[in-house]
């Protein structure tokens, strides 16, 4: 993964280290990080405008030499290319370094030949983006967020690993007025690779997997136990075991602190995902982050383009916050930059900022605001950190 250089004093503290130059970097010239940025429909490009205005915060600050370029994409797509996917949007995504994702959707395109959900499906599988990692908490200091009783919800900290390029949402389809089929099907590499996934985050977490599937009826679930059974034998630091998806959906209600990393396959991360964000507080607040074998990985909050409250400032933007940590952090490898940005999201969610989903009346762009407002006290912080230590080294004069 390419790593933009942090241009400040060499040794500062907050500036990780490039992995490896850019390829395509010209010597002497400044290095560009290109993110393409989709804000697709409803309430996408308001959640994206909050995210991505973190971002530009950071790069300024930072030099981080982070560009950021939009393209028309789901019924933005439609709208302007008659194509949910326009062949310059993936163009423009299979060359970036990274793409960040608002939602895409709604009723005007419902009834569309190719519907916006379409050209997502289909994005995520051009680039090969088989393994979607969804981290949801109950935030230390937040437990009232959740539905559920304190005792219950507390300490919960839970990363879903979704199969995202295989299952029913890829399989053949069939329709007329009086029968319709969608095909299931899922390969051993299919498995194999998601597989070995889960067990790594796990060795980064509380080395557990917690693999979910419907081995009791469903070949394709046989499959994916055995497969994940033959892959766990080369992780034997990690304790796995298996669920049935329906006493899954069961246990995460009742005991949600029994799971640590959760490996399953598409329409069931889909599902569970959704009902895991609201032990955290709300599906406004869940970043996700998406990667193949290679290529640009993508980052979007896991929410839809929720229709029912577009175009009126009110949604949650810390969902599309967390995307853009999760875009410094893992596509990036900044691990300090996104670590500034979380801290920053979390102290105005532990000062008290609530959007409606949380029973509050910030607005998004309020909401957003705050978080810059915290974002530049750090950033104000580093910089007299920053010059502190240049004194003492006689460097950044
Ligand atoms: N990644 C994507 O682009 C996704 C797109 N969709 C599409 O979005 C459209 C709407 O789907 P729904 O089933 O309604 O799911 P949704 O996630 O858009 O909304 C479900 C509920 O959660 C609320 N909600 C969602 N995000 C929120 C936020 N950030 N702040 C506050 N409240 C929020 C909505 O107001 C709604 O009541 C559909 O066209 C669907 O296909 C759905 C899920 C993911
Ligand atoms: C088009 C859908 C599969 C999108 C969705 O619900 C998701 O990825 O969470
Ligand atoms: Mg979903």
């Amino acid at each position: 993964m390419l790593r933009p250089t942090p241009k400040r004093c060499g040794r500062c503290a907050a500036a990780s280290r490039p992995a490896r130059a850019r390829p395509d970097s010209i010597e002497g010239q400044d290095q560009v990080t290109r993110i393409v940025v989709l804000p697709g429909d409803g309430i996408g490009p308001e959640v994206t405008n909050e995210a991505i205005s973190c971002l530009e915060m950071l790069s300024d600050h930072f030099e981080l030499g982070l560009r950021f370029e939009e393209h028309p994409f789901g019924g933005a797509g439609i709208d302007a290319h008659g194509d949910p996917l326009p062949e310059t949007t993936l163009h423009a995504c299979r060359n970036s370094d990274a793409v960040f994702l608002g939602a895409v959707g709604g009723p005007k395109w419902d009834k569309a030949e190719k519907r916006p959900e379409v050209g997502l499906l289909g994005l995520r599988s051009a680039l090969g983006l088989f393994a979607n990692l969804r981290p949801s908490r109950v935030i230390p200091g937040l437990e009232s967020f959740s539905p559920l009783k304190a005792s219950i919800a507390t300490g919960a900290d839970v990363l879903v690993v979704r199969e995202l390029t295989g299952g029913l949402y890829f399989g053949e389809r069939t329709q007329s007025d009086d029968f319709a089929s969608d095909l299931c099907t899922y390969s051993r590499v299919e498995v194999e690779r998601i597989a070995h996934v889960a067990f790594q985050e796990a060795r980064r977490r509380g080395s557990k997997v917690t693999s979910v599937d419907k081995a009791n009826v469903l070949a394709t679930s046989k499959l994916w136990r055995r497969i994940v059974e033959e892959v766990a034998a080369g992780y034997p630091d990690v304790t796995l075991d298996h669920m049935y998806v329906d006493a899954a959906a069961m246990a995460l209600v009742s005991a949600p602190g029994r799971f640590d990393v959760i490996l399953t396959e598409n329409l069931f991360g889909d599902i569970l995902s959704d009902q895991l964000s609201v032990i955290g507080g709300s599906i406004g607040l869940l970043g996700s982050a998406s990667r193949g074998a290679d290529g640009p990985m993508m980052f979007e909050p896991i929410h839809g383009s929720a229709p029912d409250i577009a175009g009126l400032d009110i949604a949650n933007p810390a969902g599309a916050i967390a995307s853009a940590a999760m875009l410094l952090e893992i596509g990036l490898g900044l691990h300090e930059h996104a670590a500034m940005l979380n801290n920053a999201l979390e102290q105005v969610l532990l000062d008290g900022a609530r959007t409606a989903d949380l029973g509050g009346d910030s607005t998004c762009s309020s909401f957003g605001a705050q978080v810059r407002e915290k974002l530049q006290e750090r950033l104000d912080r580093h910089s007299a950190m920053a010059g502190h230590l240049a004194i003492n080294r006689g460097c950044c004069a």
